[in-house]
This record gives C-alpha cells, structure tokens and sequence, in this order.
C-alpha cells in the first residue's frame, strides 16, 4: 500500500472537552487506485487528508507514506515526506497571479531543490497529460477556472509524487467540467501509478473512481 492509515484518531479541542474529528480511521490506496472520500459537511473529510498530507499529526494512529511511518517522525522528515512523496491539489486554484502555466510548474522542481535538469521536459509531459499544450505561456488570468485546476493537477505531479491527494476540485467549475478534471484524475492515477484520494461532494463523478468511502462523524466506512 502507497498510503496506509491505521486506527488513525484526530481530536480537536472543542470549549472545555474534545471533538474526535477521525474515529478509528483505516484506510489504504494501492498504486494505481483511485479512492473518493464522501460525506456531510463537518464530517471530516478535509481532517483525513490533512493526516494524510503530513500536515497535522493525529493523537494515535499510524500513518504510512510510500513505506515511511510517518507517526512520531520530526517536522523536518514529515516535510522531506511530503515534498518527497505526495502531491496536494487544493479546493481553489492557488497559482501565482505573474507566472505562465509552465513556470507554475518549473517553480516546483525549484523549491524541492531539484536539479532543473530533466524539469522543462517533465513539466512539458504533464502540461500536454492535462491537454494544456498550447496554454503553456498563458498566465492563470488568461485561463478559465477548469484549465487553472488543469494546471494546479499537472503542479502537483511535478516531483513524481506516489500518492495524490485532491480536495473537492470542482466545487468551483460546472458538471460537464467537473466531471471532465475527474476523468483526468482517473487517467493519471492510472498513467502515474498514483494512490490518489479525492475528497468531493460531486456523487455523478463516482463512477469514474475504484472505490467510495463515506465519511460521517469522523467514521470512514466502505
Ligand atoms: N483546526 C480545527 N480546530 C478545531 N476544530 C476543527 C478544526 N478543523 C476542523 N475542525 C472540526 O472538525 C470537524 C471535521 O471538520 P472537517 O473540515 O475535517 O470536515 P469536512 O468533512 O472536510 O467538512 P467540509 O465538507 O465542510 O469541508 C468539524 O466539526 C470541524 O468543525
């Protein structure tokens, strides 16, 4: 399993007691699998993936990144893990407002102190993978709201990550184009050997997924 949480527990402080905002959470995504989390609102959905992005670590519980335990690991490995092993797409398109669509992407290899041998021909492969050849120098106010989340997709796959963890990416964008960056989510899952886990409350998209879990009150069931 790429990633592997396992009787995972998230609390919140809530007034003068606690909120478990993940109950005794198990869930594990294979290479190449595509996973959708459902659920109400609150439920705590965006909890789950943050656990599984390394970005809040959970009162008990083991999480298991591309092999790594991530559970009792310092800030600086869980942030090595994270630049290492995971790509993150957010609800809102968060791109530079002054870079093109294929420095959005060369940005990337920069930050992870990459050599950026091998980074323009990478991040040409995924802009042509996310159909967005020809928008390659456009700035994010020169392309639609589908085509921005396009380039937030093709961003987040420019380290090769293995898992890919996607927070409800057409909350934004209508069915048709919804439905169209879930298709693209599929293919690259597939392509990419990714265990994507795609957080969403577009129930018309879930044909396209491997498998459906529901979230309600921090429970994750099957
Ligand atoms: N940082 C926090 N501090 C305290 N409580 C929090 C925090 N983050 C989330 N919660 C609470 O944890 C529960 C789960 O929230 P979460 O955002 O994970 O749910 P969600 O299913 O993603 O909701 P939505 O669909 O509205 O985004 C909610 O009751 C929420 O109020």
């Amino acid at each position: 399993m790429t990633l592997k949480l396992s009787d995972v527990v998230l609390t919140y402080p809530d007034g003068d007691s606690m909120m478990t905002a993940l109950d005794h959470v198990e869930l594990a995504v294979a290479p190449g699998e595509f996973t959708a989390v459902v659920g109400p609102s609150g439920s705590g959905k965006s909890s789950l993936l943050a656990v599984a992005a390394t970005l809040v670590t959970p009162a008990s519980g083991s999480v298991m990144v591309a092999g790594q335990e991530v559970s009792g690991a310092s800030r600086e490995a869980r942030t090595r893990i994270r630049r290492e092993h995971i790509g993150i797409v957010f609800q809102q398109s968060n791109l530079l407002a002054s870079l093109t669509a294929l420095d959005q992407l060369l940005v990337m290899a920069d930050l992870s102190g990459h050599s950026t041998k091998g980074a323009a021909s990478r991040a040409r492969e995924l802009l042509l993978a996310v159909g967005l050849e020809d928008r390659q120098n456009r700035r994010p106010h020169q392309l639609s709201g589908g085509e921005r989340q396009r380039v937030n997709i093709a961003r987040a796959l420019m380290n090769r990550p293995e898992v890919l963890l996607v927070d409800e990416p057409t909350s934004a964008l209508d069915h048709q184009r919804g439905a169209q960056i879930v298709s693209l989510l599929a293919d690259l899952t597939r392509r990419e050997g990714l265990a994507t886990v795609l957080v969403t409350h577009d129930l018309a998209t879930l044909s396209m997924v491997d498998t459906v879990l529901r979230m309600t009150d921090g429970r994750l069931t099957g």
